[in-house]
């Protein structure tokens, strides 16, 4: 990220509430007071328990779904009124594609290609040779994964500045998967795009993403760069009277074991008797107790 770099994606304070249909009842808080920034060439994983807010965060961020509270800018614009240059320039791809039904694969991808000016035609056919798709099938018999590869394609093929992919590799055997991985983050150095992702497979997370964004009950309680993680977020065991800095962030406490963020203050606290650096998993677990 360069300094003069502009922000591709920003949530400020963002609240989500969604209704129900009990007039007289309090509706659901989705989204809370989450504030993120998405630089190009930033990659984040976004991780979170089911129903924790991710899909929403990402509707949000297209103007699919309208906040309450706060503000979202979305390459420079609100989201609610995207100009078409601007969505030319985002890629999309929901938990459930998709559409095409009745097309065969190269049909869809014709008319797919016509509403982007700047489609990278090899890019595409690189990615049909890597996804074993045979352009003449039908998008109606396609397995879920195949699927899931063809809307990653159709999400892609014009290098988007902005990504949003909600579990895009779901449904992909683990060579697709990681194939794809490797060539998200690529595709982000080499088109400084920023790319949003979520996932539940915290191994392909911690291999590609740069960043991640850890969503709990609509809260964003953490989010750093991968590299980071290990070195700031620490599990302690402490004694009663420890006290803690005041610039750590507890992020969980159970009895004497307190998960906490450094946020780049190390110190060495008197009453601490262990202290151990986590994975992503373990991270998760500890945070979700
Ligand atoms: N249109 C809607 N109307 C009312 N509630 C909704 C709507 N969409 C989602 N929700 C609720 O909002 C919460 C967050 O849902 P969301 O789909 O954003 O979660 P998620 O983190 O993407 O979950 P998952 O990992 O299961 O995909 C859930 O409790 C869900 O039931």
């Amino acid at each position: 990220m360069e300094a003069e770099d502009k922000p591709v994606l920003q949530f400020n304070l963002v609240n989500k509430i969604y209704g129900t249909t009990d007039k007289s009842a309090a509706g659901h808080k989705v989204l809370s007071d989450l504030s993120m920034t998405l630089y190009p060439g930033m990659v984040v994983g976004l991780l979170g328990q089911n129903g924790a807010g991710k899909s929403t965060l990402m509707r949000c961020a297209l103007g699919i779904v309208d906040i309450d509270s706060g503000n979202i800018n979305t390459l420079g614009e609100s989201p609610e009124s995207l100009s078409i240059e601007a969505k030319q320039r985002i890629g999309y791809v929901p938990q459930q594609p998709f559409g095409y039904e009745g097309f065969t694969i190269d049909k869809a991808l014709e008319l797919h290609r016509s509403f982007y000016s700047n489609w990278d035609i090899a890019l595409e056919q690189d990615w049909l040779k890597r996804f074993d798709l045979d352009v003449t099938q039908a998008v109606q018999k396609l397995s879920v994964g195949q699927r899931q590869s063809l809307a990653l394609i159709m999400a892609m093929a014009y290098r988007p500045s902005l990504l949003l992919l909600d579990e895009p590799v779901a449904s992909l055997d683990p060579i697709a998967r990681r194939q794809f991985m490797g060539d998200l983050f690529d595709l982000a150095l080499d088109s400084g795009s920023a790319v949003l992702f979520s996932s539940h497979i915290t191994s392909d997370l911690e291999r590609v993403a740069s960043h991640v964004a850890l969503i709990k009950k609509g809260e964003l309680v953490l989010f750093k760069e991968i590299d980071a993680l290990r070195e700031e977020v620490k599990l302690l065991s402490i004694s009663d009277d420890t006290q803690l800095p005041s610039n750590y962030k507890i992020l969980s406490q159970t009895g004497q074991t307190v998960l906490v963020d450094t946020q780049g203050n190390p110190e060495v606290i008197v009453g601490v008797q262990n202290e151990k650096s986590l994975n992503l998993e373990q991270l998760f677990m500890e945070l979700h107790r």
